[in-house]
């Protein structure tokens, strides 16, 4: 009959593929239940959104294949792990979608990676901080509704599909142009984070304004940012300004936690044929050149901009949709990565 310390032992050897540690030496295993000829395991990953839980349950049936038992139960739990210092209270994580160019779909990826990241089980916010272009209110169908405030005179979030959702187009009446002074605008990004009563979150998401300017200064001034990542389709003018936005997380120290390619593709709704609009691996090529994790491509399919105008989400409208998987496997990649910055202090 296997001991615990056997299975123990066992797990010893078992990898997380990532951090390159074993899973008792991360703290990962969290129980071991032995009964009869039965183990129950509850591991504990780095976030509920690892692309890589099935790898390391293979990895663990076959390491405790040797002692003979007659079932491995492996359950994952845990919630998401914080950095030693949250950024807001209660929240654990800040992470930015930045783009170089307008209209890459920087919006519709920040809305999407945000309902992913709850159905994964985490908490999650969404600040509208595009003050030029503000797409959250319309992309959640929260347009029009106006925001309120708690007992302590704080903004209280709007929520829609479990994502709690807060934009400059329900405070700013609409198509009202806003010019916004540098000391103005510092002054409302810092209202968006100390002053909003997000609560609890597991991850605050933030849709930049394109490009390089104010906002994400001040954000990055104000706030201890977990990670930014980049938005870009695979044409050559959009890559040179997705560099341009990587370098500026470089250049405010925030950890670039990858590259996101959308509309790699368009996919015939009727035949599935995919045309490269575009070009081809542009994306890829950029993240390669940075060193940095691709997220993945994202098709160009009419439900996503037709779910973008009626306040349903690729990911709420139709889920299991080309670019609705390939929005949750980014958010898993997303995920892993930012995790990963915890373990790794970035170089
Ligand atoms: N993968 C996609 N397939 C089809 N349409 C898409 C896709 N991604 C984005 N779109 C559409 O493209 C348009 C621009 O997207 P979005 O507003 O998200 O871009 P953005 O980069 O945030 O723009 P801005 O620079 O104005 O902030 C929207 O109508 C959106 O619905």
């Amino acid at each position: 009959m296997a001991t615990e310390e056997q299975v123990y032992a066992a797990l010893r050897t078992v990898m997380d593929p990532e951090l390159g540690r074993d899973l008792v030496s991360l703290g990962m295993v969290k129980e071991v239940h032995l009964q009869g000829g039965r183990a129950e395991l509850l591991i504990e990953l780095t976030t509920p959104a690892c692309p890589l839980k099935g790898q390391i349950e293979a990895d663990i049936q076959r390491a405790l294949l040797p002692l003979g038992l007659e079932e491995v139960r492996v359950r994952f739990g845990g919630g998401v792990r914080a950095p030693q210092q949250y950024p807001i209270p209660g929240v654990k994580h800040v992470v930015a979608v930045a783009s170089g160019k307008g209209g890459v779909g920087k919006s519709t990826v920040a809305a999407n990676l945000a309902l992913a990241l709850k159905e994964e089980g985490a908490r999650v916010g969404l600040l509208d901080a595009d003050i030029y272009g503000p797409s959250q209110a319309k992309m959640f169908g929260l347009e029009g509704q106006k925001l309120k405030v708690d007992q302590d005179k704080r903004i209280l979030p709007l929520e829609a599909h479990g994502v709690k959702v807060l934009s400059i187009a329900n405070i700013v009446p609409p198509g009202q142009a806003m010019v916004w002074r540098g000391p103005i605008l510092h002054g409302t990004i810092r209202q968006f984070l100390e002053d909003v009563a997000w609560g609890e979150l597991d991850y605050l998401i933030v849709d930049l304004p394109p490009g390089t300017g104010d906002v994400q200064l001040s954000l990055a001034q104000l706030t201890k940012l977990s990670g930014g990542i980049v938005v870009t389709t695979p044409q050559a003018v959009a890559l040179i300004d997705a560099e341009r936005a990587a370098d500026m997380f470089k250049k405010v120290q925030v950890p670039l936690l990858g590259v996101l390619e959308n509309m790699s593709y368009f996919l015939c709704p009727s035949c599935g044929a995919r045309t490269f609009l575009f070009g081809e691996g542009g994306g890829r090529r950029l993240a390669e050149k940075l060193r940095v994790r691709f997220l993945g491509e994202v098709p160009l399919e009419v439900a996503v901009r037709e779910g973008g105008d009626e306040g349903m989400p690729i990911l709420v409208r139709d889920p299991e949709s080309p670019a609705a998987q390939a929005f949750r496997q980014a958010a898993r990649e997303l995920a892993a990565e930012l995790s990963l910055t915890l373990f790794l202090p970035m170089a």
